[in-house]
């Protein structure tokens, strides 16, 4: 397998919360290349949040690999300069904005790395041009609906360029206008994507391969697009 456009490899790991008999993950392995959009499905208890905090570096796996950007991940600073690559939009958008309005929350990243307020200021208005979230810069973050600060959070990830982004539950509590912003921006996106959801219809929606978390491994789940002709 080439490793130069694999972004994510897992091999074979294994995880139980401490105390707990039971593998949340067992033996699981997968990738994911450059360009992939991959949909993640599973019941409740699945463990498909328990993957994503592996992925990031924020449970360590009892045993197996994990290679991000070709770089096996061995200690917390292999993480910390592969998640500067990734784009984590959180389940609650409360968890990603904390600023008083939405531009000092967009050019917070940017800012971060040392851009330029002049610069930070450009890259997060042109961040939410294409969300079409203009005119929003001046906006009080707090007071926004859910689902404005859904598309802001996405600003915040999108801003930095990441090379993939991990979306957890991005359709929760949604209203069906955010929901069908959000698929029409995933769609278009050029960024790999690893999406967790229940929602089967939204994640066929923007890819056609989704996985179904189950007996702690990923199991293909068909191609969404032929699933979609055939039920059509
Ligand atoms: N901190 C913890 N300590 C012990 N067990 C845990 C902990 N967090 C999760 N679990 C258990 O691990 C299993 C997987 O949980 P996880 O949250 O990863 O599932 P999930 O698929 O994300 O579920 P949901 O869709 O409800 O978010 C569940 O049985 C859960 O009860």
């Amino acid at each position: 397998m080439g490793t130069h456009d694999t972004i994510l490899e897992l091999d074979r790991l294994c995880f139980s919360y401490p105390g707990r008999k039971r593998r949340v993950l067992d033996e699981l392995s997968f990738s994911l290349c450059q360009g992939d959009k991959i949909g993640l499905i599973g019941p409740n208890g699945s463990g498909k949040s328990t993957l994503l905090h592996i992925i990031m570096g924020l449970l360590q796996p009892m045993s197996g690999e994990i290679r991000l950007f070709g770089n096996t991940m061995k200690a917390e600073k292999d993480f910390r300069s592969a998640r500067q690559q990734i784009g984590f939009l959180f389940q609650n958008a409360d968890d990603q904005l904390f600023s008083p309005t939405v531009l000092e929350d967009v050019a917070f990243g940017p800012l971060n790395l040392g851009k330029t307020p002049e610069e930070a200021r450009e890259m997060s208005l042109q961040t939410l041009a294409r969300l079409e979230l203009d005119g929003f810069e001046d906006r009080i973050t707090y007071k926004l609906s859910g689902g404005e600060k859904k598309l802001v959070s996405l600003a915040t990830v999108l801003v930095m360029s990441p090379k993939l982004l991990i979306l957890d539950e991005p359709t929760t509590g949604l209203d069906p206008e955010t929901m069908e912003r959000i698929i029409r921006i995933l769609k278009h996106l050029s960024i790999s994507f690893l999406v967790v959801s229940h929602q089967y219809d939204f994640l066929a929606s923007i890819t056609k391969d989704i996985y179904r978390v189950q007996n702690g491994g990923l199991v293909y789940d068909g191609d969404a697009a032929s699933l979609c002709r055939n039920a059509g």
